[in-house]
C-alpha cells in the first residue's frame, strides 16, 4: 500500500517576528502539515519555543500540527502540547528510559504517537514498540538546528524502518536536510512524510513558499 505523500514545513526556519503570518503562508502555499520543533537546550544544544507559542498560532489554520519534541524529560509536557492543539506528538527514543509509557500516554491523550530516532540510534530500538506508534521519524541530521546537510546513511535507516513497519498503518517521516534534490531518493527508500525547514523558508519570502513546496512534492512524486 502506498501511503499519501505529506509535506511538512518546519516553522523552526520561519521568521519568528511574524510567526502567525508564516504559519498561514505555508498553509496557503500547499503544506500538508505544520512541523513544530520544540527544543530544550538540554536534550539538544538549542532552545526554540514551547507549548504557549504553538498554541498562539494553532488557531490560524486547520492543518495537522506535527510536533517534534526534542526535550528530556518529555512525559511531563505531553498534556501541555495536546491541550495546545498538537495532532501528532513525536518523542525521541533517546529522551528517556520509558518510551513505551510515553507512546501510550500520547495515545491516551487522543493524539497520534510518533517516535524519532537520532542518526546514531538503530531502528531495532523501536522493534518492540512499533505497534504503539502511529509515526516513525528518522532524523537525517543531528537534531538541534535547521539548515544542516542530509546524512546519506539515513537512506539505509529509512529502508530498515520501512521493513519494520511492513503493512502497519504507520507514517514514515524524514527530518533534516530534505530538499527537492534528495526528495525522490527519500521517498524511494520508503518515507511518505517529508519535513523541510530551510528548503521552504529560506529568505522568508512568502511568495516563494508555494513553488518550493511544489518542487519538493513534484520531485518526491517522481521517485528515484
Ligand atoms: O528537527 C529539526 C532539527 O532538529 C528540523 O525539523 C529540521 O532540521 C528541519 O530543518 P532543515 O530542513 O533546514 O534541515
Ligand atoms: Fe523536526
Amino acid at each position: 500500500m502506498t501511503r499519501p505523500l505529506r509535506i511538512a514545513p518546519s516553522i523552526l526556519s520561519a521568521d519568528f517576528a511574524r510567526l502567525g503570518a508564516e504559519v498561514q503562508a505555508i498553509a496557503e502555499a500547499g503544506a500538508d502539515y505544520v512541523h513544530v520543533d520544540v527544543m530544550d537546550g538540554h536534550f539538544v544544544p538549542n532552545i526554540s519555543f514551547g507549548a504557549p507559542v504553538m498554541k498562539a498560532v494553532r488557531g490560524l489554520t486547520d492543518k495537522i500540527f506535527d510536533v517534534h519534541l526534542m526535550i528530556a524529560p518529555v512525559d511531563p509536557y505531553l498534556t501541555d502540547f495536546a491541550k495546545a492543539g498538537a495532532d501528532i506528538i513525536t518523542v525521541h527514543a533517546e529522551a528517556g528510559p520509558h518510551l513505551h509509557r510515553s507512546l501510550q500516554a500520547i495515545r491516551s491523550l487522543g493524539r497520534k504517537a510518533g517516535v524519532a530516532l537520532n542518526p546514531a540510534t538503530p531502528v531495532s530500538v523501536i522493534q518492540h514498540v512499533i505497534d504503539d506508534c502511529d509515526l516513525v521519524l528518522i532524523m537525517s541530521v543531528n537534531p538541534g538546528f535547521g539548515g544542516q546537510s542530509f546524512i546519506p546513511e539515513s537512506l539505509t535507516k529509512i529502508r530498515q524502518a520501512k521493513a519494520l513497519i511492513g503493512g502497519r498503518d504507520i507514517d514514515l517521516e524524514v527530518d533534516g536536510g530534505v530538499t527537492a534534490d534528495n526528495a525522490a531518493a527519500i521517498v524511494a527508500a520508503g518515507a511518505n512524510v517529508l519535513v523541510a525547514g530551510s528548503a521552504i523558508y529560506a529568505g522568508n519570502d512568502p511568495k516563494t513558499y508555494g513553488n518550493r513546496i511544489r518542487a519538493i512534492r513534484d520531485a518526491a512524486s517522481i521517485r528515484a
